[in-house]
This record gives C-alpha cells, structure tokens and sequence, in this order.
C-alpha cells in the first residue's frame, strides 16, 4: 500500500496491518497511529524508533523479551509469527544440523543468562555463519552496549517488515 492508504487506516485496520512490525509488540505502533498523516516510509520508520528510544530501559528490554529465540523453542513447536518463521527459515535456521541446533541452543541460553534478554539479530540481513559470529561476539558486550545492539537489530527487523506493506518512497514519486 501507499502512504496515503497508511495515513487514511483508522487505528483498528493500522493496528491490524502493522502490529507485528515489532514483533508481538502491537502496542509500539498502536502509540504511533496520532502522529499520522505519515509524510512517507521514512517518516513512519522514525515515528517508531522515536517511540522505542523513549521507552525506559525496562521497557527497551521488555520489547527484547518478546522476541523468540533464533532456531528455539518456537521454530522447533512452530509457533513463530509468520514473519519470524519466514525471516528465521530464510536465514537457514530451520535446517541446522544437530550440532549447530546444540550450539545455538548452548549460545542462547548463555547469552540470555548473562542479559536477560534473548539475542536478537536481523536475520534477514545475515546467514548461519554470520549469526553465530555475531552470537558469540556479542555475548561479551557490557549490559548497557548489547541492550542498545539488541534495540538497532529490533529497528532493523521492523524496517524490513514495513517494507514488505507500505511501498518505498521512491515508488511513491514515479
Ligand atoms: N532472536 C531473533 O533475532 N529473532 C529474530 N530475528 C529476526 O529477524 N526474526 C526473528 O524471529
């Protein structure tokens, strides 16, 4: 859709549309909706990130907290969100041999011992390798430096997700 579609959705359709943009977090682009007409998609991304940077840290870490692990418990149950399942499964998550399913299954419970949060990356921007780099590097950040790691991968996730609804601005303009 376009952003004067997006600007004329009332609350209950925008909610609908967009609620898993940051996943299983509909509240973020609930608080959003008053700050419509959108100028465009960059507009809307910033009235997001605008929200989640005004979030106390508890509530930087609860929107962490709602996300689920990459090669977890949801992916093995099928329980992810359609997009976590399609971003997860394009980032070969779903076809871990057993050794790299321990590791990750090894990795992540460190890593959420240590935070107290899951390790979250943009899968979409990244593959197997490259996820357990990132995983075992992260994992000996500071407290205060990986929540705010953590927080840029959740805006890049949700960036890729409006992508998939609202069509770019440059669309727009031809
Ligand atoms: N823990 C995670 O990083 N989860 C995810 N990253 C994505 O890009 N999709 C997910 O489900």
């Amino acid at each position: 859709m376009d952003i004067s579609t997006v600007n004329s959705l009332s609350y209950e359709d925008f909610v609908d549309t967009f609620g898993n943009v940051v996943e299983r977090s509909p509240l973020i682009v609930a608080a959003i909706w008053p700050y419509r007409p959108f100028a465009n998609l960059s507009d809307l991304e910033a009235r997001i990130s605008e929200l989640i940077d005004s979030l106390p840290e508890s509530g930087k870490e609860g929107i962490l907290r709602c996300h689920p692990d990459l090669a977890g418990r949801d992916l093995q149950r099928g329980t992810l969100t359609r997009e976590s399942q399609e971003e997860q499964s394009q980032a070969g998550m779903a076809s871990l041999n057993p050794e790299e399913t321990t590791r990750m299954y090894r990795l992540n419970t460190e890593y959420k011992r240590r935070f107290g949060f899951p390790f979250i990356i943009c899968a979409k921007m990244n593959n197997k390798a490259a996820i357990l780099r990132q995983l075992t590097e992260r994992s000996g950040n500071s407290q205060t430096k990986e929540r705010a790691h953590a927080i840029d991968e959740v805006k890049k996730i949700c960036n890729l997700r409006l992508r998939n609804v609202v069509l770019p601005d440059i669309q727009n303009k031809l």
